[in-house]
């Protein structure tokens, strides 16, 4: 960690905060990990759909729907708009990618 001149050591009670809070970030964390696990999931569901009914796997109207969808109520939750819609693309590329690989394995 970076300590600026001058700056305090932390107090005991300080550094306890600082688990807890890290341990809090460890439990939200997890939370992001199974909403992921669950999209995911969900992905591959409409995946084997557009398999079996030949639609390609990138739709990017829908693809331009959730982005602006997730912009706006990041927005809304006073949450950076840029860095949002940067993280639903990786998200759904994510997605497609989960896509990709089960429609060539089988
Ligand atoms: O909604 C779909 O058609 C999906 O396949 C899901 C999803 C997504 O991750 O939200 C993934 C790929 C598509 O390009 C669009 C959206």
């Amino acid at each position: 960690m970076h300590t600026s001149p001058g700056a305090n050591q932390p107090t005991h009670e300080e550094l306890q905060q600082l688990q807890q809070l890290r341990l809090d970030i460890d439990g939200v964390d997890d939370e992001i990990l199974t909403a992921l696990v669950r999209r995911l999931s969900l992905a591959r569901a409409i995946g084997e759909i557009k398999q079996r009914t030949g639609q390609p796997v990138l739709d990017p109207a829908r693809e331009a729907s959730v982005v602006t969808r997730a912009a706006a109520r990041a927005r809304d939750a006073g949450l950076p708009e840029q860095e949002m819609r940067a993280l639903y693309w990786q998200l759904m590329a994510l997605a497609r990618r989960a896509q990709l690989r089960d429609v060539t394995s089988g």
